[in-house]
């Protein structure tokens, strides 16, 4: 499972089952959507970097691979935005599965036009620094949920979840157990006539 194509289609499960299929964990606390409809699904490239300070995610942009999800974690940071439309135009043009920031972003509304799927702590005007440091590749954490690289990341208009590579299949069958469940209550929701 380490394969953009092992993992299912962005939108084929919704975050919230696969969180529900993983005991209701793995759950990026705090990292939203920054557009309506934004959906991503793919392995993780992982990047560490000083709060405020985008050359990693630069420097990541030199190897990452199509489909694979840029998943930084900038330290929670809310004050320097991490991207912008010229980051993620960057990334459409080398099919980037999507970008996950325990940071910010800036220029919102292009990177809704673009079509880019960015889910990111907050929104902020104020530019990135540029120096580093930076790590490439490795453990880190967003949201409190551990992301190394190649685990699969998944995003929605829910928010975030991460499931460990390994647990991939489990969890995909695991999900679409519990979404035959909730197409039965829905059923028997719309059964249901009023009292009295
Ligand atoms: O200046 C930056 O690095 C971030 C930004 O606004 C962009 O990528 O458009
Ligand atoms: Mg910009």
């Amino acid at each position: 499972m380490d394969s953009p194509a092992d993992y299912p289609a962005p939108a084929a499960l919704p975050v919230a089952t696969v969180s529900d299929a993983m005991d209701r964990f793995g759950v990026a606390a705090g990292i939203r959507p920054l557009w309506p409809g934004a959906v991503l699904s793919g392995p993780a490239c992982t990047v560490w970097t000083r709060p405020g300070d985008n050359q990693g995610l630069h420097a990541a942009f030199e190897t990452i691979r199509r489909g694979e999800v840029l998943v930084v974690n900038g330290g929670g940071d809310e004050t320097r935005a991490l991207i912008g439309e010229l980051v993620a135009q960057k990334a459409k043009a080398l099919a980037v599965g999507g970008i996950v920031l325990d940071g910010a972003a800036r220029d919102v509304t292009e990177l809704a036009a673009l079509g880019v799927p960015v889910f990111a702590r907050a929104v902020t005007p104020a530019g990135p620094w540029k120096t580093g440091p930076y790590r490439i590749g490795g453990t880190i954490a967003i949201g409190g949920v551990p992301v190394r690289q190649g685990d699969w990341v998944l995003g929605d208009d829910d928010g975030v979840a991460v499931v460990p590579a390994e647990r991939v299949g489990d969890v995909v069958r695991a999900a679409h157990r519990l979404l035959e469940g909730e197409a039965e209550r829905r059923a028997a929701n719309q059964r249901l006539v009023p009292r009295g």
